[in-house]
């Protein structure tokens, strides 16, 4: 049956628990750690995690990963996996900040090359057409539109991401495909300038890709920080009501049905675990100190609203580099919020690791 946008898709599955993380834990992780403090990494490397196609070359991994779940499900796994991935490889990519950039540009026939990224997926899902996958579109993409079009390279980039976006998520409409398009967080679509805007640009693309069917909702907090449900809002989230994950998609919710779309919500709990946090400013995104790991995945949320949390951005995976004579340097990586030296985006970052371990609420 056509992974309807009707039903929760975590529903009757367990999320898959990719070896490449764990492999990152035993073999980056592991050899450095001791005592009770290498017993729970060794319990963060069994939590699923996405796995994040942030180059062409990851989507023959994705289809390792597909037939690995095959197998599994196969062999009579209970509740049956689900494949858990990120699309993640926009020409101009992360455009309002420094750290993230990725292979393709605009400038460089970058929208035709997304465009075969998104069909290598395509192929490898449809040659996986058993196996039940869950994708969050486009991190940091969507929400720049929304907010950052006063950086040039977003402005710039405002055409190509919602082309881009639009092939992604009419290509990747499939039966055994769920999709959530990425939505940034509380504190950045969540304030009151910035909430009707978002609203109306998700809408514009669900309804320009004529409602696909698999296109389920949004994913909010994805390598962010914010809490789910706060007893009483952070200092540093004054003049945002929304101070929480849930006050937020509970704002954004009523917006998109009101466009003609009936929304459900993920939720990043990966690094949350510690509220407040040490955030000098609401706006600091880079490795920031303190955290630790949160809530585990689940679809029991307590909001109907929320289909699961889930833990998108793999804790240990740099946001970006603290090295200054980098190319892809962003200051707010030196902050004095963020833990350093840092290594490049996406690459191990072992004190942090540590942290998010030592940090882990609830506990491991
Ligand atoms: O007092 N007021 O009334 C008022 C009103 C409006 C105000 O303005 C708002 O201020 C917010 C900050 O508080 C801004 O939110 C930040 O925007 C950044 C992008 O520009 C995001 O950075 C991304 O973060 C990603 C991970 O999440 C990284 O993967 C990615 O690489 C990285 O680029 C930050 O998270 C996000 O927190 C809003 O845009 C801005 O509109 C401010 C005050
Ligand atoms: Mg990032």
């Amino acid at each position: 049956a056509r992974a309807a946008a009707s039903v929760n898709p975590f529903s009757g599955y367990q999320q898959y628990v990719n070896t490449y993380y764990a492999s990152e834990v035993s073999a980056s992780a592991l050899p450095s750690m001791t005592g009770t403090a290498a017993t729970a990494a060794s319990s963060a490397a069994k939590v699923p995690s996405f796995y994040w196609l942030d180059t062409a070359a990851k989507v023959s991994t994705m289809g390792d990963f597909l037939s690995d779940i095959k197998t599994k499900n196969a062999a009579g796994a209970s509740p049956p996996n689900a494949g858990i991935f990120v699309v993640y490889d926009l020409p101009d990519r992360d455009c309002a900040a420094l750290a993230s950039n990725g292979e393709y540009s605009i400038a460089d026939g970058g929208v035709a090359k997304y465009k075969t990224y998104i069909d290598n997926i395509r192929t490898t899902l449809l040659k996986y057409s058993d196996v039940h996958t869950i994708l969050v579109i486009e991190p940091d993409s969507l929400a720049n539109l929304v907010t950052n079009m006063g950086v040039s390279k977003c402005a710039n980039a405002h055409d190509a991401y919602l082309e881009c976006t639009n092939y992604a998520v009419t290509q990747l409409n499939l039966d055994n495909v769920a999709m959530y398009l990425d939505a940034g967080h509380a504190g950045w679509l969540g304030w009151p300038a910035n909430l009707s805007p978002a609203a109306q640009l998700y809408a514009q693309v669900y309804n320009n890709a004529s409602q696909p069917a698999s296109l389920r909702g949004l994913a909010t907090n994805v390598a962010n920080y914010n809490g789910w449900s706060l007893s009483s809002c952070p200092s540093y989230t004054s003049g945002d009501s929304n101070c929480d994950e849930k006050k937020y998609i509970n704002a954004m919710a009523p917006l998109l049905k009101t466009a003609g779309w009936d929304a459900h919500f993920i939720t990043d709990t990966g690094r949350n675990g510690v509220q407040p946090t040490q955030q000098n400013a609401w706006g600091d995104w880079c490795n920031v100190k303190g955290t630790g790991f949160g809530v585990r995945p689940t679809t029991d949320t307590g909001d109907t609203l929320a289909d699961a949390f889930v833990w998108v951005k793999p804790g240990g995976e740099s946001d970006g580099t603290s090295d200054s004579s980098s190319a892809r340097y962003d200051a707010h990586c030196g902050y004095s919020d963020a833990l350093q030296p840092a290594p490049e985006a996406g690459t191990w970052f072992q004190a942090y690791f540590a942290q998010l371990v030592a940090n882990a609420n609830p506990s491991f």
